[in-house]
């Protein structure tokens, strides 16, 4: 661990959060532990692992849920504590030209969904592993969590790196014209998109 700063963040509903930074992770990256203490101490640990998206997270973009998702994610820390892991996987691991020029290559060819498109670009359909991210929740103390995600990529992973995922609880599903198709590439590729989730509730 490099150092732990305490910011009020808007974004969690006014509550003071640790931002976490971190020395020699195994890819070298600036990834970014926020860490809002639990109001339930004796309950497991809510995380969520959020793959950075400069088009959706800062600028709003419709084009994906990663926007609405990480509100939902730091509005639920700010309701029962946990941690939010912010890493630096732009474009699910290919960089953020790499992503635009895969949605120029699907606004020609609209056939062409987000995984396929990486895979015209001479990338992999999806580069992200999240060893890093076990690395950053044990260094954090975090053996045992529950992971909200659709994906389960990431609780596979995170498990065959020794975290013990006690529960996965499922994000919203955020549709909007936009981004309908791509949800449906998501659900192709084994995400779980649930119908409906009730609100910021997590069962307690
Ligand atoms: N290559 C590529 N990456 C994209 C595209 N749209 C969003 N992303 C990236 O996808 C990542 C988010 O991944 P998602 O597949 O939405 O969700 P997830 O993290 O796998 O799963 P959840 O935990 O359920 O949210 C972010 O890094 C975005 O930058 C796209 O069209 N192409
Ligand atoms: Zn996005």
């Amino acid at each position: 661990m490099r150092a732990r700063v305490p910011v009020v963040l808007h974004r969690a509903r006014g509550r003071t959060a640790e931002l976490v930074t971190f020395r020699g992770l195994p890819d070298d990256g600036e990834h970014l532990a926020c860490l809002v203490p639990a109001r339930d101490p004796r309950r497991t640990p809510l995380a969520r692992l959020h793959s950075e998206c400069l088009t959706g997270d800062v600028l709003g973009s419709a084009h994906c849920d990663c926007g609405p998702q990480l509100d939902e994610s730091l509005a639920l820390l700010a309701r029962h504590g946990g941690v939010l892991l912010y890493l630096r996987q732009e474009g699910r691991g290919i960089g953020l030209y790499n992503k635009l020029d895969a949605y120029l290559l699907q606004r020609r060819d609209p056939g062409t969904d987000t995984f396929e498109a990486n895979r015209l670009l001479g990338r992999g359909a999806d580069e992200r592993d999240y060893l890093t991210a076990a690395v950053m929740l044990r260094t954090l103390g975090l053996h045992r969590v529950r992971l909200l995600t659709n994906n389960p990529d990431k609780v596979g992973q995170l498990r065959a790196h020794g975290i013990d995922v006690t529960e996965t609880l499922p994000t919203g599903v955020h549709r909007t014209p936009e981004n309908t198709a791509y949800l449906e590439a998501k659900a192709r590729d084994g995400h779980h998109l649930p119908a409906h989730r009730p609100d910021t509730e997590v069962p307690a």
